[in-house]
């Protein structure tokens, strides 16, 4: 089947997805690094973290260049099971000896989410707009997880923040996930990557994913990423997970 250019790139692994994950990341930060110095990269919670073990003990990792945020997180204190924070603390961070800078949330505004949210938004200027005066930042990339009902981030089928435009960082509290306070990347934010890679595993994400991409018509959340040009969509997906899928597969080299 011809794909139009910019389609998503679809790499389905039999075995080894971290390792190929942690492959395509390095690459990323290498270019990163080579043009600016730095590699920005945002990242969410689910099964994710776990995804990126095989960067641990890995000594291409330039730690010290990376500006890492959270595409989504929860309204909860940093140290909190339900912390996106916490949980990439647990597998990841918290296992290497320099870790590197973490734009966490700001725990002070934990009881006005619309506060949380706005010092989010000047968190990411801080590091965006004096260096590139973009509209939006554009981020080296963006790790994302999918859920069964194709929400990805904390945007959520049919709900009202799919339609915002005009911000960086947007807060709900009303998620059908719990916990019910969230903050999250706006689509504008996701679109404007040079990079955005969803990881998906199992057999629990095969309906959705060929929901997602063989019938992106139905505009589920996940659908909607689609970077524009030049920033580039990829998928990491096991073989449980792709089952279903019609959409091409590429096989995975770096
Ligand atoms: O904030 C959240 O609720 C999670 O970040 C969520 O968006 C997660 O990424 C997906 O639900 C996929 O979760 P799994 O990777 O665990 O399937």
């Amino acid at each position: 089947m011809h794909q139009p250019p910019n389609s998503p790139i679809v790499y389905s692994l039999r075995t080894g997805l971290s390792s190929a994950l942690a492959t395509f990341i390095l690459k990323a930060q290498d270019e990163s690094v080579n043009k600016k110095g730095r590699f920005t990269i945002a990242l969410s919670g689910g099964s994710l973290p776990q995804q990126l073990k095989d960067l641990i003990d890995n000594p291409r990792v330039k730690w010290d260049k990376w500006q890492v945020f959270y595409a989504d997180e929860r309204a909860v204190p940093l140290d909190d099971q339900d912390s996106n924070h916490n949980l990439c603390m647990t597998e990841l961070f918290g296992k290497l000896p320099n870790p590197p800078a973490i734009h966490t949330l700001d725990p002070t505004h934990l009881d006005n989410l619309e506060m949380l949210s706005a010092a989010y938004e000047e968190e990411l200027i801080r590091e965006f707009a004096p260096k590139d005066s973009a509209r939006f930042p554009v981020f080296d990339l963006i790790l994302l997880g999918i859920g069964s009902d194709g929400h990805t981030c904390s945007l959520f089928p049919n709900h009202q923040l799919l339609a915002v435009e005009d911000t960086w960082v947007a807060y709900l509290d009303d998620s059908p996930k719990p916990p019910p306070k969230r903050i999250t990347l706006t689509y504008p934010v996701l679109n404007h990557a040079a990079r955005v890679a969803f990881v998906a595993t199992g057999e629990g994400k095969a309906d959705v994913l060929s929901m997602i991409l063989d019938h992106p018509e139905k505009g589920l959340p996940a659908s909607r990423v689609r970077p524009v040009h030049p920033g580039q969509l990829y998928w990491f997906v096991d073989e449980s997970a792709s089952a279903k899928l019609q959409y091409p597969k590429s096989s995975f080299s770096m």
